[in-house]
């Protein structure tokens, strides 16, 4: 046997540590590569997570917008509503309720606690006017013509049904006049059998071409009775006579507001008055056209005032005929100006041949509104005017996003047959 010798053993000793040494240091340098490569890889993955992470929000981010409006849509889904007991709330007729000035008149007596029906035949109405309320408890919705009896248990009834924009009352004069007497013969005949007070919405075309300026309640006026607007003027003058017969014969409570020029969001993109003609003209860079000279005159009311007036109307005592309606007077080429300049558009204006029987003065006298209601207008021109192009401006993306764009109609007689009779 062979002794290990003390240099041996020294030597055996330092190779011992040698090798620790070097275990250890290849230890450190494996722990300090897997480290490396574990940082490096969670780098790599966090960038292609954030990649991945940001994909998935840019799709999920519409979505959930969508569940957001779903689920307000839910929590929120009408207007305010005042609660009113029992004693003040009341059951309310609106004929032509789903109309341009029905709905906000709708609009009104909802938010203020009242229950309304709302009766349309849809011819110039829409839906869509009304359906932020459709499913509201107080709410109801008839698909009825006035021109047929109705039979409901009513307070006050609001008598709008009628075309009120000369193109479509022209569209079909035997309607228009059926609408309005028929029509207001039912209503009061509704009013007398329950007992309600009727408001009907009348017109300052009861004044005609009116020779007498401004005009005020005791103006018989100055009407062509055979003439292409007689329909609407006469329709409404006799609707006029048939509440005046209804409250001295069978004391039935009547109410008659001689409506002037309104506009405002909710006509009808197709309904061919100046106002929302020249807006949508405006706005599509094409000529703004004006009927005759543009030296004709007319005083044009924001819809929201003459809404608060046909309420403080039919809850005054005042049963005779009263105007409501803006006083501030323009001749219509100095409106198309005005629509032009506030649009920003570069369109021409366009002179027409004039329309027959086209008053060529209007402007109400509103000292009875003022003394009596306490009402007068509230809402400049030119406030009243932009929001109505806001609207129109929105209305045309709403159309275009579903390939209709319906141009504005001229206030030309149709011929020949009519769908509505
Ligand atoms: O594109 C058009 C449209 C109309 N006009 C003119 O602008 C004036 C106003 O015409 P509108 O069609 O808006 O309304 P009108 O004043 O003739 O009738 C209105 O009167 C009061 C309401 O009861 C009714 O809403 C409606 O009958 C008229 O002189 C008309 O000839 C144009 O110059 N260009």
């Amino acid at each position: 046997m062979v002794s290990k010798g003390p240099v041996l053993r020294l030597l055996t000793a330092i190779n011992r540590r040698r090798m620790k040494l070097l275990m250890g240091l290849a230890f450190v340098a494996y722990v300090a590569s897997v480290w490396g490569n574990f940082v490096n890889m969670r780098s790599l993955q966090e960038n292609g997570d954030l990649k991945v992470e940001s994909k998935i929000e840019e799709a999920v981010a519409p979505l959930r917008e969508k569940i957001k409006d779903l689920e307000k849509s839910f929590t929120q889904k009408y207007p305010p509503v005042k609660f009113l007991s029992e004693k003040d709330r009341k059951r309310i007729l609106i004929t032509g309720g789903a109309g341009f000035v029905g709905s906000h008149l709708t609009d009104k007596l909802m938010m203020d606690g009242h229950e309304v029906t709302v009766v349309d035949n849809f011819f110039t109405g829409r839906k869509r006017n009304v359906e932020h309320w459709i499913g509201h408890e107080n709410f109801e919705l008839i698909n009825h013509d006035v021109v047929e009896p109705l039979y409901i248990e009513v307070d006050q009834i609001y008598h709008l049904a009628s075309p009120a924009s000369p193109p479509n009352y022209m569209y079909n004069p035997i309607k228009t006049l059926k609408t309005n007497t028929i029509g207001t013969l039912n209503m009061l005949g509704l009013a007398k059998r329950v007992g309600a007070r009727l408001l009907l919405a009348s017109t300052s075309e009861v004044y005609g071409d009116p020779e007498v300026h401004p005009q005020n309640e005791d103006y018989w006026g100055h009407v062509n009775p055979i003439g292409p607007r007689a329909c609407y003027d006469e329709g409404k003058r006799v609707a006029e006579t048939m509440c005046y017969a209804y409250m001295k014969q069978e004391g039935v409570e009547v109410r008659v507001a001689r409506i002037f020029n309104t506009f405002g969001p909710r006509m009808h993109m197709n309904d061919g008055r100046v106002v929302s003609n020249f807006i949508l003209q405006a706005l599509q860079g094409e000529p703004l056209t004006v009927y005759g000279p543009g030296t004709q005159t007319r005083a044009f009311q924001y819809v929201s005032d003459l809404v608060n007036g046909l309420v403080a109307l039919m809850n005054s005592n005042v049963s005779s005929p009263v105007n409501l309606g803006n006083p501030e007077e323009h001749t219509i080429l100095e409106f198309a100006q005005l629509i032009k300049k506030l649009v920003g558009s570069g369109s021409e204006i366009q002179f027409l041949s004039e329309a027959q029987d086209d008053p060529q003065k209007r402007k109400p006298d509103i000292r009875k509104a003022k003394l009596m209601l306490g009402w007068e207008p509230v809402v400049p021109l030119e406030e009243g005017l932009n929001k109505a192009i806001h609207y129109f401006r929105k209305e045309l993306e709403y159309q275009a996003n579903n390939q209709y764009i319906p141009k504005p109609k001229p206030a030309r007689m149709k011929k020949g047959r009519t769908r509505h009779n």
